[in-house]
């Protein structure tokens, strides 16, 4: 049987099949969709101005790095005139971000783009390995997700929602000390579909209506983007394998299950059987209209009396956290949001409590995992038979 062709250049032979489309394709023509793809996120979306400097959040995890080398690539090919570099937060964890940092620190060489690094240790007086000492490992990421940008860390994806600058932040605050005009992150489309099921999981309208915009934070000195809104993950690690970059894998060891909460397995398995789902997911957040009053339950950002940063409240959470650290009460301020939904809205308490903001969505909340497996079973196998019925391949 003769190979089959590239469905794009029809000359080359057919390397893999884009995880997002099913087009089967070679691998140059893979490269140069999904640049493109993501120039035209970028351009659709004005998600940049010449002239601009931009900090590129650089974890050293496959998402940031591919960010790292497509926007390189597509600054110079588009001519965007883009002032680039790669902004890294030292949570200080021993094992994990040390590591990581290195493969960041090689990738300033390899993409020719300055590199700051700002550390916890320095903006907050503690490690993460300092904190994890006292607290233990049931609440670290609170801090974490905290410090570093409410919800930044998928390991509290409860949290990144959307809403600009709301509390003091490592990344801002590097950003701010490096003099940049905005930040980009590698969020991905698999991300935001699974931080809009969660919202919807939550009752969360507010954020819902927000936690699928591309920018955040527009009117502010700081905007958030996120290039890679429609990028699936799939293709962003096909895409580091086959250009063979140089990346760090390992989960953060404080939060092994993070990237196997229930919501994340759910889009993987709706994934699975219908590939477009992430998007439609995206795309049905992006077409919800909401009544004015979900947006004015919202807090109205204010600055934090004692920090100065941005901060919902007159006090910001990260001053909290730290004034408990501090005093040796870690757990100040650590259960504050639970119950902001569920007993407010007048649930049982038990079942308020099992609201997933308050703890990384490990296998071990809210049921046991087998009985989670088998919703998800269940769900899913729904999902394919109406689809099949509706005609799907
Ligand atoms: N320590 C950090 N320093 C700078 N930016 C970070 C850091 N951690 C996360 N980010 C930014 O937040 C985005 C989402 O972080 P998350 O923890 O969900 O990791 P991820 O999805 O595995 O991404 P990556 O593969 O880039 O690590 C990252 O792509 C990156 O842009």
């Amino acid at each position: 049987m003769a190979p089959r062709q590239c469905s794009r250049c029809t000359v080359a032979k057919a390397m893999l099949r884009r995880p997002k489309t099913q087009e089967q394709v070679c691998r140059e023509c893979f490269f140069t969709t999904f640049e493109e793809e993501v120039h035209q996120t970028i351009v659709d979306n004005k998600l940049f101005k010449p002239g601009e400097r931009v900090a590129i959040a650089a974890s050293g995890g496959k998402d940031s790095t591919v960010l790292a080398h497509i926007m390189t690539t597509l600054n110079s090919r588009h001519g965007y005139g883009l002032d680039l570099f790669l902004l890294s937060i030292d949570e200080g964890i021993s094992g994990y971000r040390d590591d990581s940092l290195e493969t960041v620190k090689r990738n300033e060489q390899q993409y020719g783009i300055p590199l700051r690094i700002v550390s916890y240790k320095e903006l907050y007086g503690w490690t993460m390995d300092e904190i994890v000492a006292q607290i233990g490992t049931k609440n670290n990421c609170t801090f974490c997700g905290v410090f570093r940008r409410q919800g930044l860390c998928r390991s509290d994806p409860i949290l990144y929602c959307g809403v600009p600058n709301l509390d003091t932040q490592a990344l801002d605050r590097g950003a701010v000390l490096a003099g940049a005009n905005k930040i980009a992150t590698g969020h991905n489309a698999d991300d935001v579909a699974e931080t809009v099921l969660l919202n919807i999981l939550r009752g969360d309208v507010p954020r819902l209506g927000r936690c699928a915009n591309i920018i955040t934070g527009e009117d502010s000195p700081l905007p958030r983007v996120k290039p890679f809104k429609y990028a699936y993950e799939k293709e962003i690690v096909l895409y580091a394998y086959y250009k063979k970059l140089d990346y760090f894998s390992t989960e953060c060891i404080y939060a092994p299950f993070a990237a196997r909460g229930f919501a994340r397995e759910f889009i993987k398995d709706l994934e699975a059987a219908r590939p477009m789902a992430i998007i439609d997911v995206i795309r049905s957040a992006e077409d919800f209209v909401f009544a004015a009053a979900s947006e004015e339950k919202l807090p109205q950002p204010r600055t934090c009396e004692r920090c100065g940063y941005i901060s919902s409240q007159p006090v910001c959470k990260a001053c909290v956290l730290l004034e408990g650290l501090n005093r040796g009460l870690p757990r100040l301020g650590v259960s504050r949001t639970r119950g902001r939904h569920g007993e407010k809205a007048g649930l049982h308490p038990s079942v308020a409590r099992s609201d997933p903001s308050s703890g990384p969505p490990g296998p071990g909340t809210g049921g046991s995992e087998a009985l989670r497996a088998e919703r998800i079973r269940r769900a899913v196998k729904q999902v394919q038979i109406s689809y099949e019925e509706a005609g799907g391949t």
